[in-house]
């Protein structure tokens, strides 16, 4: 019978989808010893946590499908999966929405100091109005790196709350925003938010001398991967006081280790890479991932998203 391995917590909808047609085994560990061992014979995977390294990947020889639950394909050994002509599909742009709502639900975390301000009074019984002094939106310009699905739909949300837009992408020649070149977009920004993919041109990109570059009143936003941002950087921009403040979904390592000084500074709104988690995009991504491995593992038709 057709094999089919499902990565993490997918939504109900889709697994059946795919129980009608497949012997379904759901992973939910996603530790990479874990995967070595279990993800064996599989036909098709649908895959949204962990990390399909060409060792876990070998111990399949008749996987035809990877089905991404989501967009960034850095937890995939792609050189691999091309090589071995496995088709690589993603979800598009089910969870475009999600991820923009949050980006900007981050954006007015940071800048009026939401959640400083319920944790002192839930946690610590303190009212404290001066110390909190947010600053409004309107009028600020929002830099945008990586102009692609969600990278617009924040830029179209952000115009809404009266930010000017501008966005650095060298895939992008046209937009309905100003492109600029990076080290512009990074100085001109009052918030910097990333969009752009992690790969190896994009790994470390928000570096020492960018974060240099920043305003010291401006925010960075991050809800695409860590890895872009050099996060010791960062923290260190953060802890001098060298830019206002950040709001990141997304870190260099996931979970977030205890010790990571992050979680210690009180200019940061941090969240556990909740960014796509709503009824909605989980329901989208659920129902897309398992359409893909149906067409091409019991209607032998291409898939309709393929990366490749
Ligand atoms: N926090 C979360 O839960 C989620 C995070 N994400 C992250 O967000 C990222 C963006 O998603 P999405 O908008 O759908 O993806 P898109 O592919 O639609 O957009 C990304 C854009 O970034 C561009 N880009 C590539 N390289 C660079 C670079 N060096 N500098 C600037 N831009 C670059 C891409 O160009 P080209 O297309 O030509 O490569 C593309 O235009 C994902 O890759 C993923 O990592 C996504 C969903 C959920
Ligand atoms: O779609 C993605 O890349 C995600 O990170 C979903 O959580």
């Amino acid at each position: 019978m057709t094999k089919v391995f499902v990565t993490g917590k997918v939504m109900k909808v889709g697994v059946d989808m795919l129980r009608g047609f497949a012997d379904v085994e759901i992973i939910e560990d996603p530790r990479p010893e874990i995967l070595e061992e279990r993800l064996k014979g599989a036909d098709g995977i649908l895959h949204k946590v962990g990390k399909l390294s060409e060792k876990v990947l070998r111990n399949n020889e008749h996987l035809k499908i990877i089905a991404r639950h989501g967009v960034g394909l850095d937890d995939i050994d792609l050189s691999y999966v091309k090589r071995k002509g496995i088709w690589l599909t993603t979800t598009d742009d089910a969870n475009t929405n999600a991820v923009a709502e949050f980006t900007i639900g981050l954006i007015f975390a940071v800048v009026k100091n939401i959640v400083r301000a319920h944790i002192e009074l839930t946690i610590k019984n303190r009212w404290m109005r001066e110390d909190f002094m947010g600053e409004e939106l309107s009028g600020k310009i929002l830099g945008i790196i990586g102009y692609g699905r969600i990278g617009k739909k924040v830029a179209d949300l952000a115009k809404g709350c009266g930010l000017r837009v501008i966005a650095y992408d060298p895939n992008v020649d046209r937009a309905d925003c100003e492109l600029l070149p990076l080290k512009d977009v990074v100085s001109q920004a009052d918030f910097l938010s990333i969009h752009c993919p992690l790969t190896d041109e994009t790994r470390g990109l928000i570096n020492c001398e960018l974060l240099s570059r920043m305003k010291p009143s401006a925010f960075i936003i991050n809800t695409a991967r860590g890895g872009v941002i050099e996060e010791d950087a960062l923290v260190e921009a953060l802890q001098e006081r060298r830019i206002r403040g950040a709001a990141l979904d997304v870190f260099a390592l996931e979970p977030i280790e205890r010790g990571n000084s992050l979680l210690n500074l009180d200019n940061v709104v941090l969240t556990p890479h909740i960014a796509a988690m709503t009824e909605q995009s989980q329901e989208k991504m659920a129902v897309m991932a398992a359409q893909e491995i149906r067409r091409v593992l019991l209607e032998g038709r291409e898939p309709l998203y393929p990366v490749w």
